[in-house]
């Protein structure tokens, strides 16, 4: 069967003709549904499940809460007793409005140029087959690795990760793995550069609740929800502005090295002529690590407190580990990763991570992680309409994971191996 217009085979087979194969299985990942809020987990396992057994790689499948599989396959080291190395990737991808995308979310279109659109093709289903072919050309090529190699594929990160990395960390699983080095994902850059995150801001999730006298919403009654919940607003969108402005002091200056509040969510009313018992506004903010965090939260606190009487907050998200991965050239994981890098005229650009990936939950255990999801010359649109990437940046990418793998595995033994 002829491939239709969008290069889609329509007659089950999965590839296209003339296509690289690393581009075809990457095309097949991106159609499995691991979508939000009800991710097909179960076809992405069958799929690692091939995976492995293609590259001859023993598969591991920890279920850390119910429905919810962390499956590791390893390629181990010539001497394994080394730390080793993991290539991190989650399988979940966020919900589209396909109503706004020029192609299905979920069918992997390439158009003309090479441009492949689908959810995921940046947010990290491009760099999950990148690891796995980087795997299969150095297995291929018949090399060997010092230290062994992990590649972790985890759900639900793009819900918190409270039922996978989150919880996974903290298990005799993990602690078996003895990883010493963990890569995870980045971001796409626009510019030739590539872009390394070694730190992440801290989520604070804060939903804050404001009691007030009710009564006729004729009156003019005193001590109301709503004025209590201006202030609040007020409060945290001055601040909002403050670090809005901040970010345009310095051209060094990125989304990382500010505070980001934003407004996401309010509950409360019954009737247009009831004045409400309670109010709630909820805020999205995202602290970079700088920032001392009990003394931020001194500062909500008083927020709440000049606001009014009864007012309470909770969190949904309160990360508080700031480790920050080393980015010294003395740091034997960094050098070798930046050294690599350069040698393949792969230029860096150092940031804070501005959203949160499971590298934070891998650094608070205390291990050091770098996200890069190598894709220059792309726009950033991740949880975006027509999220795409283009096949040759894609290939690269997979040339980038063979160096960059093949030098980790092999940096020689270390202190912290002892
Ligand atoms: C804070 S838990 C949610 C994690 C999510 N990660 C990717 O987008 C984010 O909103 O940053
Ligand atoms: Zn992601
Ligand atoms: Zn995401």
């Amino acid at each position: 069967m002829l491939p239709d217009k969008d290069g889609v085979c329509g007659g089950g087979c999965q590839g296209t003709f003339g296509e690289d194969p690393s581009v075809s299985l990457f095309r097949e990942y991106l159609r499995l549904k691991t979508v939000h809020p009800e991710p097909d987990y179960d076809a992405a396992l069958r799929f690692l499940d091939r995976i492995a057994e293609e590259l001859g790689l023993p598969i591991k499948k920890i279920e850390v809460c119910p429905g919810r599989v962390v499956s590791v396959m390893t390629w181990e080291g010539t001497n394994p007793s080394l730390k080793t190395i993991l290539l991190n990737s989650h399988t979940d991808v966020v919900p589209v409005y396909q109503e706004h995308w020029q192609h299905d979310a979920f069918s992997a279109v390439k158009d003309t140029e090479g441009n492949i659109y689908g959810r995921g093709t940046q947010d990290m289903k491009s760099v999950t087959i990148q690891y796995i072919q980087a795997i299969r050309t150095l297995k291929a090529a018949g090399k060997k690795l010092l230290r062994t190699v992990h590649l972790m594929f985890v759900p639900d990160e793009e819900v918190g990760g409270h039922k996978g990395m989150e919880t996974f960390v903290k298990l005799p699983e993990f602690q078996e793995l003895n990883i010493g080095f963990a890569l995870d994902e980045g971001l796409a850059n626009p510019t030739e550069a590539f872009t390394v995150f070694y730190g992440e801001r801290n989520p604070w999730w804060i939903t804050i609740h404001c009691p007030g006298s009710p009564g006729h919403g004729s009156r003019f009654v005193e001590n109301t929800a709503a004025e209590k919940m201006r202030s609040i607003i007020n409060s945290f969108l001055d601040f909002r502005e403050k670090e809005k402005q901040r970010l345009n002091t310095s051209e060094c200056f990125t989304l990382g090295d500010v505070t980001t509040v934003n407004m996401t969510m309010v509950k409360g009313g019954v009737a247009y002529n009831v004045i409400p018992a309670e109010m709630d506004v909820s805020f999205d903010m995202r602290i970079p690590p700088t920032v001392n965090l009990t003394e931020f939260e001194e500062q909500i606190k008083k927020w709440c407190n000049e606001a009014g009487e009864g007012i309470t907050y909770q969190f949904a998200q309160k990360h508080m580990n700031q480790n920050l991965t080393s980015t010294d050239e003395s740091d034997p994981w960094w050098n070798t990763f930046s050294t690599t890098c350069k040698a393949m005229n792969v230029t860096l650009k150092k940031e804070i991570f501005p959203a949160a990936t499971d590298s934070r939950f891998i650094r608070a255990v205390g291990i050091p992680a770098i996200g890069f999801s190598p894709m220059n010359q792309t726009p950033i649109l991740l949880h975006d309409h027509n999220e795409y990437v283009n096949e040759q940046v894609f290939l690269r990418g997979i040339q980038v994971y063979e160096k960059l793998v093949l030098a980790l595995a092999n940096v020689p033994a270390l202190p912290c191996d002892a």
